[in-house]
């Protein structure tokens, strides 16, 4: 068994959990419940009061974050301690958003002027592209952007910019391939035009398969408009930290943005990777955005536990994995800007949580990550809630929706906000036969067909949520909700002892997915992989069923 099983804390909570009466009572017993279980910073407000909770609860959770050293495992992240053992690497996307002036030293080096440097650069670049004085190969300036990365060089830049579309700069347009499945980048490219097209190739090590094949083929494509080798230094750049491959490859040394090994590709949206973003909202706002991750970074270091909102709800997290048997999250954003969000967290937390050993390798005996899912609402309403609110599997969920609309319409969001809050009610209260049977006492049904229907009305509840206000969606506000669970993922790694910075899982995909291609090309014999491996590569040669 490993440390954190045995412990009397964690036999505590596993004890209590079962003996918490349901949520409805708790509401019943502490008429202030909202007013002590909700906390904001940052911009966020977290009602955090809809969990199945006491006082109790919450101490013996806070409890088990001080044994677990989770203190003092911030303080060495922000630190720069080689936190992310197995790859040897620091984990610092936190110096991506420091202050100017600010100074985090990481082998001798003080690496937030390396950051400001880059950002400089970045600065320049979107003034060029955005005042028109770039100019494509024929004279004409850049309308388009086209960012080519996968994985966390992919998600955040393509979520970020999709939430943040009221603030787009009006005279550009961009896209994002991400699958190296042809028709991802067939079809963005029928809609371009090569002479004002500029191609980001977002690519931390410079080395993944679906990157570089999409920028061959833009390559080509861009050649076969009329184009020649020449002009390919005013529409193609990189943001890497793979330099040399990049010049390699043939980008122009004066067309690469770097980034470090000390960021995570899932943490890595502040860093150059973001200058899709940059390009669209413009630095101001991208630096806005840096600034409410920036608070949020504060709030995480320096506030006690009891009162840290990514603690909080990291705990939370682990509450229903570990002791409620839950087994996946869902991410339910009430705002159609934030609607990529939950793919985002999912990438965010699957990647940096999906794990089954701890820091030394011992096998874990409790849950780890869950799945992360979501969508936006109100569709998922009519859709997959029917589960949360009456299926078997407990599904803890967050709602997160801005108080107030960038589009005002009518009363569209009012009825918004009244069906998210509608849903943790429900979620909460349930409904009980009795009242299942009283709502049809009117009807004209037998007394039999009564009690029938009022099992299949009936909804247990206690049902957790969490539901995160912010004022309005900005810049700044989602770089606070960004930080607030990349933090919250960390916490959930730091008490289960794992690492939350590795990813072997993908790499073994990606091993495979090469060794696979070559037997596909019939470089290699398929016939000694097991029969369905081989079977399939046969199929896929001969071109038919
Ligand atoms: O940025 P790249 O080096 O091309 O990597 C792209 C992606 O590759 C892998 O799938 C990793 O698991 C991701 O974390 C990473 O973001």
């Amino acid at each position: 068994m490993t440390e954190l099983t045995l412990s009397q804390t964690w036999n505590e909570l596993k004890a209590h959990s079962k003996e918490l009466p349901h949520m409805r009572e708790l509401f019943e017993q502490d008429k202030l419940r909202f007013d002590t279980m909700s906390t904001s910073a940052c911009g966020l407000f977290l009602d955090y009061s809809k969990n199945r909770a006491n006082n109790e609860t919450l101490s013996l959770l806070f409890k088990l974050a001080e044994e677990t050293k989770l203190a003092s495992k911030i303080k060495a992240m922000f630190d720069g301690e080689v936190i992310n053992t197995t790859e040897k690497r620091a984990v610092l996307h936190t110096a991506l958003r420091a202050k100017p002036g600010q100074t985090i030293v990481l082998d001798g080096v003080n690496i937030v002027e390396e950051v400001q440097q880059t950002q400089a650069k970045m600065a320049t670049f979107v003034t060029a592209i955005t005042s028109g004085s770039w100019k494509g190969y024929t004279g004409k300036s850049i309308t388009d952007i086209v960012s080519i990365g996968i994985g966390g060089s992919f998600l955040g830049p393509k979520i970020v910019s999709q939430a943040l579309r009221p603030y787009w700069n009006k005279d550009l347009n961009c896209h994002f391939v991400g699958n190296v499945d042809g028709t991802s980048i067939t079809e963005k490219l029928k809609l371009l035009d090569a002479e004002t097209t500029l191609f980001i190739m977002s690519s931390k090590s410079f080395g993944t398969q679906e990157t570089l094949t999409n920028t061959l083929s833009a390559k080509d494509w861009f050649m076969s408009n009329g184009a020649s080798q020449k002009d390919i230094a005013q529409h193609f750049v990189a943001v890497t930290s793979n330099v040399a491959k990049a010049t390699e490859f043939g980008i122009d040394a004066d067309n690469i943005f770097p980034m470090w090994d000390w960021v995570g590709g899932r943490y890595s949206l502040w860093s150059a990777i973001g200058l899709p973003i940059a390009l669209m909202i413009g630095m101001d706002n991208f630096r806005e955005l840096l600034d409410g991750a920036h608070e949020m970074d504060k709030h995480f270091a320096n506030t006690p536990l009891s009162e840290n909102m990514p603690v909080i709800m990291g705990l939370f997290s682990l509450l229903y994995g570990n002791f409620h048997n839950a087994q996946s999250h869902v991410v339910l954003t009430y705002d159609h800007y934030l609607r990529g969000l939950p793919a985002y967290f999912q990438q965010l937390d699957m990647e940096s949580n999906g794990k089954s050993v701890t820091l030394d390798g011992t096998q874990v005996d409790f849950s780890t990550g869950p799945v992360i899912w979501g969508g936006e609402g109100t569709n998922g309403q009519h859709a997959y809630h029917q589960l949360l609110h009456q299926g078997t599997a407990l599904i803890p969920a967050d709602f997160i929706m801005p108080l107030k609309s960038h589009n005002p319409l009518g009363e569209h969001h009012v009825q918004l906000a009244s069906n998210c809050f509608g849903q943790t009610q429900a979620l909460m209260q349930g409904r009980s036969y009795e009242e299942a049977l009283a709502e049809l006492e009117a009807s004209t049904l037998s007394n039999d067909e009564k009690s029938s229907i009022a099992k299949h009305k009936e909804m247990q509840g206690n049902k957790p949520s969490n539901t995160i206000l912010m004022d309005k969606l900005t810049p700044g506000t989602l770089g606070s909700l960004i930080a607030l669970y990349e933090h919250r993922t960390f916490v959930q790694g730091a008490i289960w002892n794992i690492n939350s910075f590795d990813q072997w899982g993908v790499e073994l995909g990606k091993t495979l997915g090469n060794d696979v291609l070559a037997r596909l090309g019939a470089e290699k014999d398929a016939s000694e992989l097991d029969c369905s491996s081989n079977g399939l590569i046969n199929m896929f040669r001969q071109q038919s069923l």
